[in-house]
């Protein structure tokens, strides 16, 4: 095999009280990328369309990834890569992270599958680190994994997969705004109060336990974040309004996607999801400000081949 082509992802990390460590991965949304292999060593990107991006691979998060793999691998053949982008950059729902898994799961497969997931993971997790200038796994994993993911630790990578209850959708608000995933990280507390820190993990502990029981109500009461949420959400116009419509049309749960701009909310049924989606469209719509919704089933899958 010569020639493969990709299915990359869009996530969502963080799933409000699990900075850093949870991620879900989404169904509808993803960006395509072809990767071929190539006589002339090293990475090359000779195509990317939808947004504008780097080509030097060193410059493009899907390029650092590459190489990361590339350098470790050592094939003496080279590699391309053609990047066709529909997730916006900077939205929040793991742009970055979809073609750092992108090029690394492609290139995994024409070398005949010499890594395992984990390892993947890390490699792409050096491509995420150019974009949020921190290296974090809470979209790589999903992306690679599918479905809920847990990131143990990053030193040494440990990704737990967690189970996805069946009935659960997504609704996605992405306002057409950017927020670099850099800037919104740089605006954090180094250091937040016991009693937060207690909430906080006191809500990671029992969304695990929802997931493994698929306990919806439970889900629910734990789908808040008293650290990250309250600092990020004034840089996300109208955040407030949308959490207070999607609660208000019955969603499990609302919070930030990811650094934001994008807003996720959890859905019980297809159907809620379409009203809660509906709702949100009719109020934002009065802001002015240009948006996309999304509805979209849990991703069990991750990353695919489609051609
Ligand atoms: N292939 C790529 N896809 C998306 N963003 C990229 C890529 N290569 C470099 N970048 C840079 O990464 C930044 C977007 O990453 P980030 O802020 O983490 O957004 P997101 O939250 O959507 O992943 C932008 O500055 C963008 O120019
Ligand atoms: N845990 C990270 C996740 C960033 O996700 P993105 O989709 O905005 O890149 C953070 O919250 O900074």
């Amino acid at each position: 095999m010569n020639e493969i082509k990709i299915f990359s992802p869009a996530t969502v990390a963080n799933v409000s009280c699990g900075f850093d460590v949870l991620g879900f991965c989404l169904d509808t949304i993803g960006d395509e990328m072809v990767i071929r292999k190539t006589d002339k060593k090293g990475i090359h990107i000779t195509r990317i369309e939808g947004y504008d991006l780097p080509f030097e691979a060193e410059n493009n998060v899907a390029g650092v990834s590459a190489l990361a793999l590339f350098e470790d691998a050592q094939p003496d053949y080279g590699f391309e890569i053609e990047i066709y982008k529909n997730i916006k950059p900077g939205s929040g729902i793991g742009s970055s992270s979809a073609s750092a898994v992108g090029s690394v799961f492609g290139m995994n497969e024409l070398l005949g599958q010499p890594y395992n997931k984990t390892q993947l993971t890390n490699f792409a997790m050096k491509g995420e680190a150019l974009a949020s200038q921190c290296e974090h796994a809470d979209n790589i994993a999903p992306a690679i994994f599918g479905g809920f993911t847990l990131v143990k630790s990053v030193a040494p990578l440990e990704v737990l997969q967690l189970p996805t209850p069946k009935d659960l959708f997504a609704v996605i608000i992405h306002p057409q705004i950017e927020v670099k995933t850099s800037e919104s990280r740089a605006i954090l507390p180094k250091q937040i109060p016991l009693q937060d820190a207690i909430t906080q993990w006191s809500n990671v502990g029992s969304l695990v336990h929802a997931l493994h029981t698929s306990d919806y109500k439970l889900l629910s009461r734990s789908l808040t974040d008293v650290v990250v949420e309250p600092h990020r959400s004034k840089l996300i116009p109208h955040f407030d309004v949308i959490r207070q419509t999607a609660l208000d049309n019955g969603a499990l749960g609302c919070g930030i996607s990811g650094s934001g701009p994008s807003i996720f909310n959890l859905c019980y049924g297809h159907r809620n999801a379409k009203s809660v989606a509906k709702a949100i469209k009719k109020v934002y719509s009065k802001t002015g400000i240009p948006f996309v919704v999304y509805v979209s089933k849990i991703n069990t899958e991750g990353v695919k081949i489609i051609g």
